[in-house]
């Protein structure tokens, strides 16, 4: 039965702050994390529905500091109760991206419990029930060919290695040795993370000529469009924008043929799926993938990610879940570099 507008009163919020521990050391070139921090949003309606979002700040990615983000979620949250999920999403403003991100994440949630609907379907009523996934391997470091070749082993087509961490002709041989002992049809995906000056992104790419390279991530330390236009136009696969997305407008026309959106540099799911109509509008691909959030910020990027590619012809990020030592929830959990989304209305993830 639909609901009278009355239930869907949000009455309460919580802020839960947490800690999460990772397994390994997580290493790129903009630095280590040996853990995350943030906070669980709830937003609590007149049924008792419960709607959840993830913030956890990560400023090295494209994120406000923490203290910004828990400054902006008291305020931001604190103008909730007494509205209906569509009343905020509409008021919801501009706000640091990681807050704005959470709020809007829990808001979406309890407005698709209320439809009866998978969060994905209120994005787009076409968004598929998996979505592919790449493996994500950390460094490229003495562990790498191991990890990839297991990771291919278990399915994932797309494996996905922070590189810029060594020089160059270092790296693009261990690279050769690790494309040597994949099965066919794998393939890399690298992210150098804005390691490089313009000579050594060139000379990077150059050598990447004979590998099975998937597409490279922020190869510029200064990113800008013609430097990046000009690498593009070497490259025999996509390079792609990231962190350098973060708290601007892309750069028109986009100088690369990919952008990696992820909802807490954007702001949120809607932001996040505005640019990727614009991206595509512009003959630009997208994939989807978070700031290595926990199980709640992963399934509400998921989400995401099945509206964004609804055919899923290129592989999201989002499977970090096992990164962590311990998480919020049962975290996104793939199989043969295959995503399956939860069936049920909202984002489909209960805290336990
Ligand atoms: O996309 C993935 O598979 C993992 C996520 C990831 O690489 C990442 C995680 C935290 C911060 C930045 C990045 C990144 O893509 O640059
Ligand atoms: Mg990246």
């Amino acid at each position: 039965m639909r609901s009278m507008p009355a239930d869907t009163l949000i009455v309460r919020f919580e802020l839960l702050p947490y800690h999460l521990p990772l397994r390994r050391e997580w290493r790129s070139a903009r630095g280590a994390i040996r853990h995350r921090s943030g906070w669980l949003v709830r937003l609590i309606d007149a049924r008792d529905r419960t709607g959840l979002g993830d913030c956890a700040p990560l400023p090295e990615a494209g994120t406000e500091l923490p203290e910004r983000a828990g400054q902006a979620l008291r305020l931001l949250a604190r103008a909730l109760p007494g509205q209906t999920p569509p009343q905020a999403l509409s008021a919801l403003p501009a706000g640091p991206p990681a807050a704005r991100a959470a709020l809007e994440a829990a808001l979406l949630d309890l407005q698709a419990q209320t439809a009866g609907l998978p969060l994905r379907r209120l994005l787009d009523a076409g968004a598929p029930d998996r979505v592919r996934v790449n493996a994500a391997l950390g460094p490229l470091d003495a562990g790498a060919r191991a990890r990839a070749a297991a990771a291919a082993g278990h399915g994932f087509t797309v494996l996905k290695l922070k590189v810029g961490l060594a020089p160059v002709t270092e790296e693009l041989a261990a690279l050769a040795r690790i494309a040597a002992g994949l099965p066919p049809g794998a393939t890399l995906r690298l992210d150098a993370n804005g390691a490089w000056n313009e000579p050594a992104a060139a000379a990077f790419i150059a050598g990447c000529r004979a590998l099975p390279v998937e597409s490279l991530e922020e190869p510029l330390r200064h990113p800008d469009p013609e430097r990046l236009a000009r690498l593009q136009g070497d490259a025999g696969f996509p390079l792609a924008l990231d962190e350098s997305l973060a708290g601007g407008t892309p750069p028109v026309p986009l100088p690369v043929r990919r952008l990696v959106l992820k909802p807490a540099t954007l702001g949120g799911l809607r932001p996040a799926l505005a640019l990727a109509a614009q991206a595509r509008a512009a003959g630009c691909e997208c994939v989807v993938t978070t700031t290595l959030e926990s199980a709640v910020g992963a399934w509400a990027a998921a989400q995401l990610a099945a509206a964004v590619d609804p055919a899923s012809r290129r592989a999201h990020g989002l499977a970090t879940g096992a990164w962590f030592a311990r998480d919020l929830a049962p975290a996104p959990s793939p199989a043969a570099g295959w995503l399956s989304l939860p069936s049920a209305p909202g984002l489909g993830v209960a805290i336990p």
